[in-house]
């Protein structure tokens, strides 16, 4: 089974159940255009997340990684109009081409986007008393996750969704010892929400057009 086959039936699930979406379609060729690496959430994985902002009733959105905010728009649909991502980003390029994508999509409005490293604005909105949130989705930099993690408890409360993203790397996260820093994040993301009482979760294998990973998922108890 190929990457190519992946690809495809990503294709025909996108094709049998959405929309067309010249402005989803707009932003990606945005971000390709600007320089941005093609590691946007694929399009399955968008819309999941914001059936999950639906699902779980969020008002409240936290997002580390904004990349050109591809992932950022899907869950911003999800909310209602008074909801609000707080969505932090490092790369000063990279969050201007997520402003102009914000505007593009017609969510500015909803979105906070913070520039910086994430745990020094992850550090300032508990400062600011900015949780909690209903949901949470870390997909920044894999070696800081427990980090993420560990401030995702912060601003969270009982019913808290957190989606870790890019967790099972090729089938790499079960190597001990992989020496490969990204490998160690996800396996600290499972040693986190294994080991942490408030959180119950799991891990879903994906394949698709991004190839063989997978994201976890747990719920704040
Ligand atoms: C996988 S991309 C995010 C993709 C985005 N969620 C999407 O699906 O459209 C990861 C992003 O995290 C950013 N990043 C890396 N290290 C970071 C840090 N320490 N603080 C904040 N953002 C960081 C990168 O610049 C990159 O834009």
């Amino acid at each position: 089974m190929s990457s190519k086959i992946w690809t495809a039936v990503d294709e025909y699930i996108v094709s049998s159940l959405f929309e067309a979406d010249p402005v989803l379609d707009a932003v990606l060729k945005a971000n390709r255009d600007q320089g941005l690496p093609a590691i946007d959430v694929s399009a399955a994985q968008g819309k999941l997340l914001s059936l999950l902002v639906r699902i779980r009733g969020a008002r409240t959105v936290l997002e580390v990684g904004t990349l050109g905010g591809y992932s950022t728009i899907w869950m911003a649909r999800g909310l209602p109009a008074d909801g609000k991502v707080v969505t932090l980003e490092l790369d000063p390029h990279h969050a201007k081409v997520a402003r102009s994508n914000f505007e593009r999509a017609g969510v500015s409005g909803k979105v906070d986007l913070r520039v910086g490293p994430a745990l020094q604005s992850l550090a300032a909105l508990a400062d600011q008393n900015a949780g909690a949130f209903d949901l949470i989705f870390i997909d920044a930099d894999k070696p800081n996750n427990p980090n993420y993690l560990n401030w995702a408890m912060k601003l969270s409360r009982s019913g808290t969704v957190i989606v870790c993203d890019n967790v099972i790397r090729d089938g790499a996260v079960v190597k001990e010892n992989s020496g490969d820093a990204n490998v160690e994040g996800a396996r600290a993301a499972f040693s986190f929400i294994g080991g942490e009482k408030r959180l119950d979760g799991t891990a879903i294998q994906t394949v698709g057009a991004k190839g063989y990973d997978g994201f976890a998922i747990a719920i704040v108890e």
